[in-house]
């Protein structure tokens, strides 16, 4: 068997404890790993002065990274989070009532996430009425995802957005600020383009004037009505993924092994990819893979989930067959890989755990190679899987599940 991995990038999976429910067997490699990340997070959040989140302020988050999304009313903030992680269709969106409250909502997926909703008339840092608690709002790192209405006047919003990236970075200066330039459907991509130029050059001024230099300060188009939401997503939940290297490396590798060209690392629920190898970006894969995803759930919502009764079971494990239906199976992740011929090109979809599925463009031609692919893209998920046992608080960690099985796990809203 061609192994996936080549060179410094090589994961070596212990055959010996494949066999294991995972939940039962924690190797010392892992356990190794495992208290590297822990170090690595911790040394993250005291860096640069940072203020390190205290537990007993806020016990029930402890570990999850929390994404931010401010920004002016009416911007699209509350539409963002539902078209993104609750399945709202765009035009649902349409008749959103004001947000009166901040809405939090987590979500168990390969990460433990909680994403804040703030009512736009809420200005955190300069409230007359009420003074917030800055550390429980800002003491995980995560993301600010600051959305300016790309369709109306932004001069506000940009002027508020300065004020808050300039209190960030005094006390909090490792949250990454992502601002989404939003509702720039129907805009020409040139007008597009002298928005994003124009804010940013507007938030750079302002921050060199005030003595800001570096700021982790980043800039996305966005739409709800395309894909661009789901993609500046990802790069949002990519910055907050610990070692994605390994991750791109792995894809990489694959690609290369494989002949794939390209690699995606999705996250079921969301649709947001969190890994992709490392060749360049290309919004046309992202929405052929994407699709292809959002079928897959389709079809295994209507029929994953599908119990045979004791009596059918039974029936189908009688003569003539006598044996047990697993055994009468002949490939047992038949539901998780699937191959479609789209322009002599074949996509494959590979479920890696119940939260993750790999799906990968193939090249002309690499179908007669599906036995050896399949071999490698079984080594790759092993890797992925161990990976993100690693990387998961102890409490969330699971055995594998399938998309299937997925519908228990989702949001909770507060
Ligand atoms: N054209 C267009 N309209 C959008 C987009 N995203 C949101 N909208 C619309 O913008 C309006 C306001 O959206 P909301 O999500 O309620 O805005 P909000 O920022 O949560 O508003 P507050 O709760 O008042 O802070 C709705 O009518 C949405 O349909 C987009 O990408 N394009």
């Amino acid at each position: 068997m061609s192994s996936a991995f080549t060179g410094s990038s090589r994961v070596d999976v212990d055959n010996s404890t494949a066999q294991l429910p995972r939940h039962t067997y924690i190797s010392p490699a892992i356990l190794n790993l495992e208290r590297v990340y822990e170090q690595n997070r911790q040394l993250l959040q005291k860096k640069d002065g940072a203020k390190v989140p205290d537990p007993i302020t806020i016990p029930q988050t402890k570990g999850k990274p929390r994404l931010l999304l401010m920004g002016q009313r009416r911007s699209g903030k509350s539409s963002i989070s539902g078209v993104v992680f609750q399945k709202v269709s765009p035009s649902e969106t349409l008749f959103l009532e004001s947000t009166a409250r901040i809405h939090k909502n987590n979500l168990s997926s390969f990460m433990e996430f909680q994403v804040w909703d703030f009512p736009g008339q809420i200005d955190v840092f300069d409230n007359p009425n009420f003074a917030f608690d800055m550390d429980a709002i800002f003491g995980e790192i995560g993301a600010l995802i600051w959305v300016i209405d790309a369709q109306d006047d932004y001069l506000e919003a940009v002027a508020r957005l300065n004020n808050t990236i300039l209190h960030l970075q005094r006390s909090y200066p490792h949250i990454n600020i992502e601002v989404f330039i939003h509702k720039v459907d129907g805009l020409s991509d040139d007008y597009k383009l002298d928005i994003q130029r124009d804010v940013t050059i507007r938030i750079q001024d302002e921050l060199s004037d005030q003595g800001v230099e570096n700021a982790p300060v980043s800039f996305h188009l966005t739409s709800i009505y395309n894909h661009s939401i789901f993609e500046a997503f990802s790069k949002v939940i990519q910055k907050l993924i610990p070692r994605l290297g390994q991750l791109e490396a792995m894809l990489t590798n694959l690609c290369r092994t494989c002949r794939f060209e390209k690699a995606y690392l999705f996250d079921v629920t969301t649709k947001i990819y969190i890994a992709t190898d490392s060749t360049p970006e290309d919004m046309a894969s992202y929405e052929i893979c994407s699709d292809y995803l959002d079928v897959i759930i389709d079809f295994t919502q209507v029929y994953g989930n599908w119990q045979r009764s004791p009596d059918w079971r039974k029936h189908l494990e009688q003569a003539p067959w006598m044996q047990p239906l697993e055994d009468q199976v002949a490939c047992e992740r038949a539901e998780s890989g699937m191959v479609l011929s789209d322009a002599q090109r074949p996509i494959m979809l590979r479920e890696v755990d119940r939260f993750l599925a790999l799906v990968a463009i193939m090249k002309e031609g690499s179908y007669e190679k599906m036995p050896q692919i399949n071999m490698n893209v079984d080594v790759v998920v092993k890797g992925l899987t161990e990976f993100f046992e690693i990387t998961k608080p102890k409490e969330t960690r699971t055995t594998t599940e399938t998309i299937a099985g997925r519908a228990a796990g989702g949001w909770i809203n507060d």
